[in-house]
């Protein structure tokens, strides 16, 4: 069998260190050697970024410049249908085959809201899902019957990540990083320092596009 990939998709608008750090520390703890940044174009379920496409990309490959655990996949990008995961996957799962061990990386909070995305009952029968900690997001479902969902499916251990196609949640013990897409902009349209919360590579390039300025 080979070894496990995993994706991880986002609107990264922009990628920050929540993003980057978390997913570097789940690595070390799983074995992953390799991490798809998979940027969306029409991200469900929100409102359309502010930067453009091209723009997440080249600060996707500004953040990863030195960071060989990660590569980027623009597939979501060529379609201008909505960014479905399962849909994704699916096509993922054509060209590599069913068998590769693979892996979807969200975070908490995306956990918490899975049952809202589309075909979700689907998406492990594709891939294990691997959830990084998000500050802020209870640990448990309120819904009993997604708990119940959760506990079913919980890797026993990090091996049956390794040795199944897909399957398995993996509830990572990922560090805690209270940063978001969210604040970084409102921080950039109000003119405050956001430095400590993204690669300095990619605040460059925010400034040289001009980006999240009123
Ligand atoms: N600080 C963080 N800690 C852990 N996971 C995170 C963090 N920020 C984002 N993620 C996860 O990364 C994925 C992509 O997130 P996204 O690009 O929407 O970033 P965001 O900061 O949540 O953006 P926004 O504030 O615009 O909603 C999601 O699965 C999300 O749960
Ligand atoms: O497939 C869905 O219904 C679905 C609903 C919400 C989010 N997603 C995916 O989850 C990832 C994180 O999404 P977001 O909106 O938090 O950036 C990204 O790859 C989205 O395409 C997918």
């Amino acid at each position: 069998m080979s070894e496990l990939h995993a994706l991880f998709g986002g609107t990264f608008d922009p990628i920050h260190f929540g993003h980057l750090r978390p997913v570097e520390a789940l690595a070390q703890q799983t074995g992953l050697q390799r991490v798809t940044l998979l940027p969306n174009n029409v991200p469900p379920h929100r409102p359309q970024p502010e930067a453009s496409a091209a723009q997440r990309v080249a600060m996707l490959r500004c953040a990863i410049r030195d960071l060989p655990l990660f590569e980027i996949d623009t597939r979501e990008l060529e379609r201008d249908t909505p960014s479905w995961t399962v849909t994704t996957l699916e096509a993922w799962r054509t060209e590599r085959g069913a068998e590769q061990p693979l892996g979807f990386i969200i975070g908490q909070d995306s956990l918490l809201s899975l049952s809202k995305w589309h075909r979700w009952q689907d998406l492990l029968s594709l891939c294990h899902l691997l959830v990084c900690q998000r500050p802020g997001y209870p640990t448990r479902f309120d819904s009993p019957d997604m708990q119940r969902w959760l506990e079913q499916h919980l890797a026993q251990d990090i091996r049956q990540l390794h040795q199944q196609p897909a399957g398995h949640i993996w509830l990572a013990d990922t560090p805690l990083y209270d940063i978001s897409a969210t604040e970084i902009r409102r921080r950039r349209h109000q003119n405050q320092p956001c430095d400590d919360l993204l690669p300095a590579a990619v605040i460059d390039y925010i400034d040289r596009e001009g980006l999240y300025r009123d």
